[in-house]
């Protein structure tokens, strides 16, 4: 047993370079600093913690405890992490503007390679045109295994509210998205006074902007059985964390067709007696998802410096 194990226990809400925000399970916040100077915290892990003032709002954050899972991005120079403890991982994309599905897929293999729930939302379905063609780009994924829900968190809020409310009603659930798909307007509509809680914390970081600019987690309901994690924008979902040999174990569409490669080390890519291939050719595998695994093995394989 850790000898930290008799110290309370707080779960981590936000964090902002070397200071984190703490929330003890009776719900009150504590300003937490982390001792020693590296720190690896991220939002949604569940720290012990050492009150060191006399109100009892500050204290030192003395130990870890084991995380379930870590969602994160890496690329040849770092890694990012998004978040720990997660029950699912909630991709969002609209119909305006057209998403990536490079982007889609490298978020979906991240949440496969560290087992965790994924529920695809397309935002913006009262724009019909868009929203036909999002649908048809999504349907390989729907094919193979993934949840994708509607919605228009603008023009259809409270169906919105019905259809997300039950489905996000336990555990704690990330929110990935790229600029201009929804993503406040989600929070927003989940989680009332988020903007302004947002608002505050760019306020006392001088940043200035009242977008996010930190990770933050936000619980659902008064008995905080259900949180929402919301976190800043990225550029690219840097995979290289994942092994160029194991890519298609995270691809929910190749993994059943590679066992019967005839060999076992195939790369789908040159080998004869490829099953992958040959699902492709007849359209068991969509085109599309065959290139993203052709531009990521191609990623994965490039040397690192
Ligand atoms: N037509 C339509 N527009 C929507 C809907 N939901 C959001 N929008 C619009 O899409 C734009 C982007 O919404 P935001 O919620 O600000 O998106 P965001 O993902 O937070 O964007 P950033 O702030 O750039 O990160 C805004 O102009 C919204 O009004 C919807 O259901 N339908
Ligand atoms: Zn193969």
């Amino acid at each position: 047993m850790s000898r930290h194990q008799e110290l309370d226990v707080a779960l981590v809400v936000a964090g902002h370079g070397r200071h984190y925000l703490l929330e003890t399970p009776e719900g009150r916040e504590i300003k937490g600093h982390p001792r020693g100077k590296k720190s690896q915290l991220v939002v949604g892990d569940r720290v012990r913690w050492q009150v060191t003032d006399a109100r009892g709002d500050e204290g030192v954050i003395e130990a870890i405890e084991p995380r379930r899972n870590l969602l994160y991005r890496q690329d040849e120079w770092k890694t990012k992490s998004f978040a720990a403890n997660l029950d699912r991982l909630l991709v969002l994309v609209a119909a305006e503007p057209v998403f990536s599905e490079s982007q889609l897929s490298r978020a979906l293999i991240a949440a496969e390679e560290a087992r965790i729930e994924v529920v695809i939302l397309l935002n913006k379905i009262d724009l019909d045109g868009p929203a036909a063609f999002a649908r048809e780009r999504l349907a390989p994924y729907k094919a193979m295994g993934y949840e994708v829900l509607e919605v228009a968190l603008k023009t259809r809020r409270e169906e919105a509210r019905a259809l997300l409310g039950p489905r996000l009603g336990t555990g704690s659930t990330l929110v990935l998205g790229p600029s201009g798909t929804g993503k406040s307007t989600l929070v927003n509509l989940l989680v009332p006074g988020a903007s302004a809680a947002t608002g505050e914390i760019s306020t006392a970081l001088n940043s200035g902007r009242h977008t996010t600019t930190h990770t933050r987690w936000y619980w659902l309901d008064e008995a905080r059985q259900a949180a929402l994690i919301d976190s800043p924008g990225f550029q690219e979902f840097g995979i290289r964390h994942i092994e160029r040999a194991e890519l298609a174990r995270w691809m929910p569409d190749l993994l059943p067709f590679q066992a019967d490669c005839r060999f076992t080390n195939c790369s789908h890519d040159h080998e004869p007696g490829c099953a992958v291939r040959a699902a492709v050719d007849r359209g068991a595998i969509a085109a599309s998802r065959y290139r993203i695994y052709l531009e990521l093995g191609e990623e994965l394989t490039q040397k690192r410096w």
